[in-house]
């Protein structure tokens, strides 16, 4: 051990090397001290340093650092490594590590090394002010590079101790560092910070400058093959970039290239600001300069930031009092936009929080700001509290200008600074070659795609608005397609001969209709249905019918059952689940929430209960997370025995502890609530064909005789509101049946969309005085359970309710909420139900799958907090029965009045996702939230997106069809297998 004394004498010899030799011994005794923690060396070199200078007698280190007094810490520190010739301290400790490793542990260091990299890192060392060696030649062999690196390393490290620099000055040429710090690593790609790439056949030396080839398509050709994809490289590989924007990259996300170059614009600005009045509540968009940016804080809970941006908008149409300047024929407005964002709570409105939020814009900056602006009273000033604020690169804007072309506005990500995400991308889009794509050209061709390299350039520097949207096309076109694909394939996989891999994508093209009548059901399942209360509509019956024919089939069904809100999709999975049943199977029925649970079971029980005789009735449970544990261990020892021959319940029935004795079909409600890994669970609960096997029907069943082991059937169901075609490409692989008719007499939901002001409610509670009167029941649904002084403008449904009870006196009135124990839960809807209470307030624990079908009325507080989608699956909660029911939104404001709106007139879900999204603004457009009821895509949107999906869905069978295990397209092979877990998560 090295004591730190010697390091102290070492310095008094007062010369760069002395430093040099003292810092290195420090390392060697701080790293076996504190080896785990760099941080921790760093600051306790740091305090050595500053103890050093700090004693009068260390003169001679005073002077070598140039500190004068008592200077800070890490100012300090600083200075250390810029006189020890290495750019920060970070590099230094680096290096130092490297020395000690080499001097001690040489000889398995060198085997550890990768040489190819360390070549293209270290092409050459400098010794002090020696001419630089050169560590290999590269056209010799690799042993040879190896001799002669270890050669030149060895006698370095033992000879001098003293400075090992890689050739940073040509580091510097090339990577013109951003935050000026220089990474090791990126030396590697040796490309230069305008996009240009060394030849690096030509290494240079020292003091020769760099030879730089143009990014040439052929000189990045090899990586273009399969298995080097430029797009899977690390994020390390992108030159020009410091360790530090390396580690941020990473830190939001960005591993490799793909991930980056997938971070698209939320939308782009056209710099030559708009021209037309602006009007209340329009959604702008506009750059301008920062004039002032303030934190005040209100209280000391409240405090805001306001951000002043002044923007010049030409104006033909003014108002001569908006008028300020006239330039020959333009006219000139200036208008100063007020951006405001509130901050509540004791932390948050500190003064040095809201100074350090506001500190983020400096006057001057050149910003772009879009959001829905509100007129302030002053002329020409407007008010901006919901917005989006990007600050421009000069240089980048300044083209943007002169060109008129669109610039990009990417969304923030992790904290990200956009100026750090626009530069890497630039610089990923320099990697590209032309050669990326893995579709084949002829498919492209056919469907009118631009390639993916345009592609990618289009989205991110497009020329004009045309081209973006025809990039765009392309990469939605890559979302469908190798989902698509992905579907297909694993689906082919599955199937043995090619003969049956032909008829199964003919199916898929063709979507045939295949039945088992009524007649050859079987008996349970035939007397449930005799014993309903209503006859199922034309197109439950045919669900039955077609669901049936796959359970007789010996592979695995994979049905997706779709339907809008309360057109009875649960009696035709019962129905299904009593099929396999009365065979000597198991179903299990999985919902998203207790309630729903709770409600299923209630509602089968009580429908198997008027069966006759009861020798057939099976033995159903409910399995929840709020069954005691007691419960719970006898309804799985009765799942294991096959005692139970069905249970309902939420994800505990694809807990790993509940095993099925014979699992046939697994009913999957409101699948889009589950993960397509959730759901995959089902498939491990596999059961033997032989087990139980006790009806004749099921002869046609897989070989009954053998021991297989078969996956159950799956059947899913959704209430997305899609239409059939687009679901049929969705949904590649699944077989679909959808009802598209409701219950008869069922009548249409009045509508009505309201502002939440005191004459808005005085017209609600009237009509629901009216409607009680009527004999009817009332479901009150609210945002939040309890009331937020940060929120005061929402109703609450917990402190609504004595004042509710207060004012409908003589109608019970009942509380359902999220945060009740399930009990409870069941109890506040049971009585709700059961007319006990008349009105319900609840929150959106309601939206999905309750059913109380003479629910009549519903209103609902701050309408414009949910969704469109979730607000349509509400209003599905009323109207269940034959009763006439009403719905009222009641909004906030009158601004959000007009979103509402758009309910009074359309029931059809599909359509309101799609109204949703346009009015939305064009601010979201490429953004990625959507509508929660359909599933996920990186870019696309399936509400506007549809047209791409479908001819994705040909694309894809056209592949397949040409070649069903992609032998012939190696390439889209080899894609599919990197994308595979995100088409599956996509789901
Ligand atoms: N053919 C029918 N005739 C009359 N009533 C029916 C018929 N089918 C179902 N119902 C009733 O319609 C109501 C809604 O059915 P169900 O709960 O199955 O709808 P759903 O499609 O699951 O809706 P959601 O998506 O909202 O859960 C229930 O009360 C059910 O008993």
């Amino acid at each position: 051990m090295i004591a730190p004394s010697s390091a102290q004498s070492l310095l008094k010899g007062g010369s760069e090397s002395h430093l040099g030799r003292a810092i290195s011994l420090e390392f060697r005794w701080g790293r076996s001290k504190m080896m785990c923690s760099r941080m921790r060396f760093r600051n306790a070199l740091g305090s050595r340093l500053f103890r050093w200078c700090s004693r009068d007698k260390h003169t001679s280190v005073r002077k070598l650092l140039e500190v004068d007094g008592i200077s800070e810490r890490s100012k300090l520190l600083n200075k250390v490594p810029v006189l020890m010739g290495y750019s920060n301290t970070q590099y230094l400790m680096e290096q130092e590590r490297v020395r000690k490793e080499s001097a001690t542990e040489l000889i398995s260091v060198l085997k550890e090394i990768d040489f190819a990299e360390i070549s293209a890192k270290f092409p050459c060392i400098k010794f002090g002010d020696s001419s630089p060696i050169e560590l290999y030649d590269d056209s010799a062999g690799m042993e040879c590079k190896e001799t002669m690196f270890s050669g030149n390393l060895t006698n370095f490290i033992l000879v001098s101790g003293g400075n090992l620099e890689t050739n940073r000055e040509f580091a510097d040429k090339c990577h013109p560092s951003v935050d000026g710090e220089v990474c090791p690593e990126s030396l590697a790609d040796a490309t230069t910070a305008d996009g240009n790439v060394l030849d690096k056949s030509k290494r240079c030396l020292p003091g020769e400058p760099a030879v730089v080839t143009e990014a040439c398509p052929e000189s990045l050709a090899d990586a273009t093959s399969p298995d080097n994809n430029i797009l899977d490289k690390d994020i390390r590989s992108l030159p020009g970039t410091t360790s530090k924007q390396y580690r941020k990259l990473e830190d939001g996300g960005f591993h490799t290239i793909r991930k980056l170059l997938q971070h698209f614009p939320r939308t782009y600005a056209d710099l030559q600001n708009p021209q037309g009045l602006i009007e209340d509540g329009q959604y702008i968009m506009f750059f301008g300069t920062v004039i002032s940016s303030k934190g005040v804080r209100i209280r000391s809970t409240l405090g805001f930031v306001e951000v002043v941006v002044g923007c010049s908008i030409v104006e033909a149409k003014l108002s001569s009092s908006d008028v300020s300047c006239n330039s020959g024929a333009e006219q000139k407005q200036r208008i100063h936009l007020h951006l405001k964002k509130f901050f509540s709570g004791q932390r948050f409105s500190s003064q040095y929080f809201l100074n350090c939020i506001s500190s983020k814009h400096k006057e001057g900056d050149i910003v772009y700001v879009s959001g829905k602006v509100k007129k302030v009273l002053s002329s020409g000033h407007y008010d901006l509290k919901e917005y989006t604020i990007d600050k421009l690169e000069e240089e980048e804007q300044q083209s943007a200008l002169l060109d008129r072309k669109p610039y990009p506005i990417y969304p923030s990500k992790a904290g990200l600074e956009a100026r750090l995400l626009g530069q890497s991308i630039s610089r990923a889009l320099k990697m590209l070659t032309p050669d990326i794509d893995p579709i084949p050209p002829e498919v492209l061709t056919e469907f009118n795609l631009a390639n993916l390299f345009d592609a990618y350039m289009g989205i991110h520097k497009p020329k004009n608005r045309d081209e973006a949207d025809f990039a765009r096309r392309r990469l939605i076109f890559d979302d469908f397609f190798y989902l698509q694909l992905g579907r297909l394939f694993q689906m082919l996989e599955a199937v043995g001969t090619r003969v049956e891999k032909e008829e199964l994508l003919y199916k898929c093209e063709n979507h045939e209709l295949n039945a088992v009548g009524v007649d050859q059901w079987s008996p349970l399942a035939n007397k449930l249905l005799k014993s309903l209360p209503y006859s199922l509509t034309a197109s439950q019956l045919n669900a039955v019918k077609e669901i049936i024919w796959d359970l007789r089939r010996p592979v695995p069904m994979n049905r997706l059952l779709q339907g809008d809100v309360g057109c009875g999709k649960t009696i035709v999975a019962f129905l299904a689940c009593m099929e396999v049943v009365n065979s000597g199977f198991q179903a299990a029925f999985m919902v998203p929430t207790e309630i729903l649970a709770v409600q299923h079971y209630e509602h089968l029980t009580s429908l198997l209960e008027k069966l006759d005789g009861d020798e057939c009735k099976p033995n159903i449970a409910l399995l929840t997370g709020s069954t005691s544990t007691r419960e719970s261990r006898i309804i799985r020892n009765g799942l294991k025995t096959g005692e139970i021959s069905m249970v309902i319940g939420t994800h505990t029935l694809i807990a790993d502890k509940t095993d099925f004795s014979a699992l046939r079909i697994s009913v999957i409600d409101e699948q889009q609530r589950f993960g397509v890994i959730q759901r995959g669970r089902f498939n491990n609960k596999l059961y033997t064909s032989s087990s139980k096997l006790s009806d004749e029907n099921t002869s046609e069943d897989a070989a009954s005789d053998s021991e297989t082991f078969m996956a159950p059937h799956v059947l899913a169901m959704s209430a997305t509101p899609i239409p059939r075609t687009l679901a049929l490409a969705l949904y590649g692989d699944m077989s679909l049946t959808q009802i598209t008719d409701l219950p008869p007499g069922r009548q249409p939901i009045e509508t009505l969309a309201l502002e939440g002001n005191d004459a808005g409610f005085e017209t609600v509670f009237q009509m629901m005085r009216d409607e009680l009167m009527d004999g009817g029941k009332v479901y009150l649904v609210y945002p939040i359970i309890e009331e937020s002084e940060h929120l005061p403008q929402l109703h609450a449904a917990k402190a609504d309710f004595d004042s509710i009870k207060q004012k409908f006196e003589g109608y019970p009135c009942g509380l359902l909420h999220g945060r009740m124990k399930g009990p409870e839960k069941d109890e506040a809807l049971g009585s709700f139900r059961s007319g006990e209470t008349r009105i319900l307030l609840a929150t959106q624990v309601i939206e999905i799958g309750v059913d109380v079908p003479d629910a009549s009325m519903m209103i609902v507080m701050n309408a414009e907090r949910f969704g469109m989608s979730q607000l349509h699956q509400l209003r599905g909660r009323v109207g269940r029965g034959g009763k006439k029911s009403r719905c009222v939104f009641l909004s906030s404001t009158s601004s959000t009045l007009p979103r509402l709106k758009v309910l009074e007139n359309s029931s059809d879900g599909f359509h309101l996702a799609n109204a949703d999204l346009v009015m939305r603004g064009p601010g979201d457009l490429l953004g990625k939230k959507q509508s929660g009821h359909l599933p996920e895509f990186p870019i696309a949107r399936l509400e506007i997106d549809g047209s791409i999906l479908q001819e994705a869905h040909l694309a894809a069978l056209k592949v397949l069809g040409t070649s069903n295990d992609l032998s012939m397209f190696p390439r889209l092979k080899v894609e599919l297998s990197m994308r595979q877990p995100l088409c599956l998560l996509g789901d």
